[in-house]
């Protein structure tokens, strides 16, 4: 019996594909510090419900799944039907999955108890990001943070288990359902960004190693509230508009972070006299395209802290966000402290 080795093909017929995400994940997995399989089961699990809910964005149009579900969430928004649906699909896969205890998700009031015994890991998840872009066919996304959980496996679910600083996370990711689908993810060791190639049902990598600009040319930021920022802010915002910088902004956070982590830009939601905290959620939003941010060289504030290091005090908290390449999240603050300067002189 004849036996010839495996030589790679070079004729070039068949293009490779590229690593799929299942693989990655595999030859990623020894970079995790608890690497027993279980995070990398998890972050499979959460692929597949992506999957399911990007065919359902797809046809949100046609298969009456777009408007209004006829519900307000605890955050007092109306939810659309694609929020629950994405929500329903995220729970079940992850509860399936069988590596989680307990999820935080910007659709249900309280913390839900999977009543898992072997779950080691928590779940903070906005199912649904860009909720007011479904209907107008405009880009949305998902928004996931990981942690383990801190009392025993096995033990009833404690506070502690989900009010976890961000710096805790030991992974986070979002998944952009735009023109093209993409997942993007960090364990802390850097951040990979996977398309999706529907006809093949796979993630294949298609962004390794993403790092963001140190500075900038766009900045986002919703201006229809600018009357409510403060002075240092529209300062800052008016020297942008001097420079020629560009002003983008979907209103879907996880399409405009996306943007801006590739491009270089920041995207800022911040604190008003109607909104002291701003709008958008530390546990589902904030604290996972933070960890995202710095494993890709950007940077995460609050507008004075580390995103990462807020201590959370309730699950839907809200939390003024600066989020983006270095040069220009430093900048800003540095505006709002002349400002506070000016002010008190
Ligand atoms: O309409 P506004 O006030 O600018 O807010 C837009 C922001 O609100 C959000 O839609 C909030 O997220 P949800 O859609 O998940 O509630 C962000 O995606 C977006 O950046
Ligand atoms: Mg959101
Ligand atoms: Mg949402």
């Amino acid at each position: 019996m004849k036996i010839k080795k495996y030589t790679p093909d070079k004729s070039g017929l068949a293009y490779s594909v590229g690593v799929t995400l299942d693989r990655f994940i595999k030859i990623k997995q020894e970079d995790f510090t608890f690497a027993s399989g279980e995070l990398s089961q998890l972050l499979r699990d959460i692929a597949l419900a992506s999957k399911i809910v990007n065919r359902e964005t797809n046809r949100a149009g046609l298969a009456n799944i777009g408007g209004a579900f006829g519900q307000t969430n605890v955050q007092g928004e109306e939810q659309q039907k694609l929020d629950v649906i994405a929500n329903i699909r995220f729970m079940r896969a992850l509860s399936k999955g069988g590596e989680v205890c307990a999820i935080v998700s910007e659709e249900d009031d309280e913390v839900i108890d999977l009543q898992n015994k072997s779950g080691k890991y928590v779940v903070a998840i906005d199912p649904l990001d860009g909720s007011s872009n479904i209907d107008v066919n405009i880009s949305i996304g998902t928004i996931f943070s990981i942690y383990r959980r801190i009392t025993p496996v096995g033990s009833p679910i404690q506070i502690e288990d989900v009010m976890q600083p961000g710096a805790n996370q030991v992974a986070s990711g979002y998944v952009l359902y735009g023109s093209s689908t993409m997942l993007v993810y960090t364990t802390g060791h850097g951040v990979n960004g996977f398309t999706y190639e529907p006809s093949l049902g796979e993630f294949f990598l298609s962004h390794p190693n993403m790092r963001a600009p140190q500075n900038g040319k766009i900045y986002s930021v919703n201006e229809g509230t600018y009357n409510h920022f403060d002075d240092g802010l529209k300062s800052y915002i008016q020297e942008c508009k001097k420079r020629e910088y560009s002003a983008r902004y979907i209103g879907s956070l996880v399409a405009d972070f996306h943007r801006n982590l590739l491009k270089g830009g920041i995207y800022i939601y911040p604190a008003t006299a109607k909104a002291p905290n701003g709008k958008l959620r530390l546990l589902y939003e904030a604290n996972a395209l933070a960890f995202i941010a710095e494993q890709a060289g950007a940077k995460a504030t609050d507008g004075k802290q580390r995103i990462l290091e807020i201590m959370p005090s309730s699950l839907h908290q809200r939390t003024p966000l600066y989020i983006g390449s270095v040069k220009m999240v430093d900048e800003v603050a540095q505006y709002q402290k002349n400002n506070i300067a000016i002010v008190s002189q």
